[in-house]
């Protein structure tokens, strides 16, 4: 007998949306069929679509170190509850950062013992560290994380180009991608301290001093240091059209180059941001509607590989003082496949399977997470059972604080069930999970 049927629901994969059962064995989708027999527990999934779980790429939960920012067995609640069953957590805003193979076993050991989802960790690509990225690969890590502009952070410098140009020959003969930050360290810093001493600091003001072109000028140098020592890239959170369009040229002549971007680029414009004040602040910040709609044809066209939500909370003290002095960063980690549902597939057409590939199969299969983000026999049997239609109002987050842009925004696609290595984790607006989730390390 296997140990749970999951009957009737449509389940989205790689080949389509097909009406059928799954049976879980040990953790792993054992089979898919129109009719499969008796099993211990029985899951009626009729009228449900049946998504692979959420896998964030990004996100910064921030454990060890900031846990009063958020922590792992709060920001993983918040995911499941979402339909995620599995995160790749950024080398900050948890202090000491991932940039050694002993921080990476010391947040490995935290994570394990608080997240109800799997994890993945990226390690940082920081100046001084380049001997240590062998290890951080060795480790399991998905890759190396640099900033081009400062972090907020002292304890994560920024990487200049040298820094950049080692770290990344370093990284491709380790066969692992280094992923940016891409922002002009020279433009977004001189703007920036010319808007905190100057008196112009409204919500506009400090958008434009992160100009779209901050972002393309960052993103071409990444791109031409990429091409030059064959380093993987992966661009974290594309905010504009432009940018997008730069990474797409490399990649047109033969860079290995991903484009990520995330929710709230694409839920959100300059007018939203006014509206909504320092729960949408982040950097790169949130664009006008012209930047937004590009970035809906990129993701439409499959020019946008993947979709994080880059979910960086800070806690309310942080968020005060005026717009220009606020912490940056967004709480969205539960928001991303209700958002892409209503805006992407309800809105604009965004076909399922292509939900699932943005969220799901791609981030998987980029950074090595072999046995994650798709509905297919021997994977992971770690899925989100989703009632397309039905509304669903973000009015409560599992997240640590509830600041969130999202907040008492209406979705159809309601996430029911979400299921980790075949245990239910969140039911019906509950967490249920009984057991912790596992470190999963890069397959190279
Ligand atoms: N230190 C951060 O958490 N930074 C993050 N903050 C944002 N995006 O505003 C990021 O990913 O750049
Ligand atoms: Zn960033
Ligand atoms: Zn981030």
């Amino acid at each position: 007998m296997h140990d749970v049927v999951i009957r009737g629901g449509l389940l989205v994969t790689p080949d389509g949306v097909l009406q059928a059962d799954l049976t879980i064995e040990d953790g792993r989708i054992q089979a898919i069929a129109p009719e499969l027999g008796a099993s211990r527990e029985v899951i009626d999934a009729t009228g449900l679509h049946v998504f692979p779980g959420v896998v964030d790429a990004h996100v910064h939960f921030n454990e060890p170190g900031r846990t009063d920012w958020e922590g792992s067995g709060t920001g993983s609640r918040a995911l499941a509850a979402g339909g995620g069953t599995a995160f790749v957590d950024m080398p900050l805003n948890s202090t000491p950062c991932t940039v050694n193979a002993q921080e990476f076993a010391r947040k490995q050991t935290a994570l394990a013992a608080s997240s109800i989802t799997d994890f993945a960790l990226w390690g940082g690509l920081v100046p001084g560290n380049r001997d240590d990225l062998a290890a951080l690969a060795d480790a399991g890590a998905v890759g190396f994380k640099a900033f081009m502009a400062d972090s907020g952070l002292p304890e994560f410098p920024r990487a200049d180009d040298l820094t950049l140009f080692e770290g990344m020959t370093e990284a491709a003969r380790l066969g692992l991608p280094v992923a940016v930050h891409a922002e002009s360290q020279e433009i977004t810093a001189a703007l920036s301290a010319r808007l905190l001493s100057g008196d112009g600091c409204g919500v506009r003001d400090v958008l434009a001093s992160r100009p779209v072109i901050a972002e393309v000028e960052a993103i071409a140098r990444a791109t031409l240091l990429a091409s030059e020592t064959g380093a993987r890239l992966h661009i974290v959170h594309v905010s504009s059209g432009r940018g997008v369009a730069v990474a797409a040229e490399a990649r047109a002549r033969g860079v290995d180059v991903t484009i990520e971007t995330c929710p709230h680029y694409l839920c959100f414009t300059t007018e939203d941001v006014e509206r909504i004040g320092v729960a949408a602040k982040c950097a790169p910040p949130i664009r006008d509607a012209s930047e937004r709609d590009a970035l809906w044809r990129a993701v439409l066209d499959g020019t946008i590989d993947l979709i994080g939500s880059d979910h960086s909370p800070a806690p309310p003290e942080r968020k005060r003082g005026g717009f220009a002095r606020a912490w940056g960063g967004i709480a969205g980690v539960q928001a991303t496949l209700a958002v892409l549902l209503e805006c992407g597939h309800h809105a604009r057409g965004l076909p399922l399977t292509r939900v699932a590939s943005l969220l799901a199969s791609r981030p998987a299969a980029r950074f090595g997470l072999s046995r994650k983000g798709t509905v297919a026999v021997g994977m992971d049997a770690d899925l989100a059972l989703v009632a397309l239609h039905e509304t669903h109002v973000f009015d409560q987050f599992l997240h640590r604080h509830p600041m969130s842009p999202y907040l008492g925004m209406s979705c159809r696609g309601a996430v029911t069930l979400t299921i980790r290595r075949g245990e239910t984790i969140f039911a019906d607006g509950t967490i249920t999970a009984r057991t912790r989730g596992k470190l999963v390390t890069c397959t190279r």
